[in-house]
C-alpha cells in the first residue's frame, strides 16, 4: 500500500518528526541508557501496541544484550480521549523480582497509563523501574510521572504514526504527525 497519499490527502495536518529524526533521537537515548545501566542486566518492557516501533528501534540501538517482554494495557479504546480506566489486556511473562525494568513507551499524554503501570510493576519486587518514552505532552499531563528518558516534548495535539494510532489506523506510518481534526471531528 502506498502511504504517501496519506499526507497528500491532508489526513496529516503536519509532520512533526521524520523517520530519520526519530531514529537519531532513539540512538541518543540508547547511548544514555547504556551509560546508566553499565554492568546491570536490563529487562525492556514494551507497552503494546503503540510502543512496538519504539521498542524495535531503541532495542536495536543498544550495543548490548537485553531481554524484552510485553504488556498490553489500554486506556484509549478507539477514540482520542483517555478513558482514565487502565485495563491489563496481556500481562508480562517475566518474574520482575530483582530485575532492572525499563518501561518503553511511545507517548505520555495525560500520564494516567504510566502512573498506574509504574505502581503496578513496582509492587512486583524489581530492583528498579524507569521509563523511556519517545514522546511526552507536558501540557496534557494530569499525573506526575518521573521519566528518565524522553525523546521529544510535543504540543497538546493528537498525533499518529510510528506505532501511534487513531482508531487502529496510521500505526505503520514511518513519520509522526498531527492528525487533521476533520478526520475525527
Ligand atoms: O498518558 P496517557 O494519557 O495514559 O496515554 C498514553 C497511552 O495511550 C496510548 O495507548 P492506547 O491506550 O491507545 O493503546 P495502544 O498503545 O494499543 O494504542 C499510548 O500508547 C500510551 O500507552
Ligand atoms: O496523541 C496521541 N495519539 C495516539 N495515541 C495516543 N494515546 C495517547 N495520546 C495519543
Ligand atoms: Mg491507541
Amino acid at each position: 500500500m502506498d502511504l504517501t497519499h496519506v499526507e497528500d490527502d491532508l489526513e496529516l495536518d503536519q509532520t512533526l518528526f521524520t523517520e530519520e529524526q526519530i531514529v537519531s533521537r532513539l540512538k541518543e537515548m540508547a547511548a544514555d541508557i547504556e551509560r546508566d545501566y553499565e554492568g546491570k542486566d536490563i529487562l525492556l518492557v514494551g507497552v503494546l501496541k503503540g510502543a512496538v516501533m519504539v521498542m524495535a528501534d531503541l532495542a536495536r540501538s543498544l550495543d548490548r544484550h537485553v531481554e524484552m517482554d510485553w504488556m498490553a494495557v489500554s486506556s484509549y479504546g478507539s477514540g482520542t480521549k483517555s478513558s482514565g480506566v487502565v485495563r491489563i489486556l496481556k500481562d508480562l511473562d517475566t518474574d520482575l523480582q530483582g530485575r532492572h525494568v525499563l518501561i518503553v513507551e511511545d507517548i505520555i499524554d495525560t500520564g494516567l497509563t504510566l502512573s498506574w503501570l509504574i505502581t503496578n510493576l513496582r509492587s512486583r519486587g524489581p530492583a528498579s523501574v524507569e521509563i523511556a518514552t519517545l514522546l511526552r505532552k507536558p501540557e496534557a499531563q494530569q499525573m506526575e510521572v518521573e521519566v528518565k528518558y524522553v525523546g521529544f516534548d510535543i504540543p497538546n495535539a493528537f498525533v499518529v504514526g510510528y506505532g501511534l494510532d487513531y482508531n487502529e489506523q496510521y500505526r505503520n506510518l514511518r513519520c509522526i504527525g498531527t492528525l487533521s481534526p476533520h478526520v475525527y471531528s
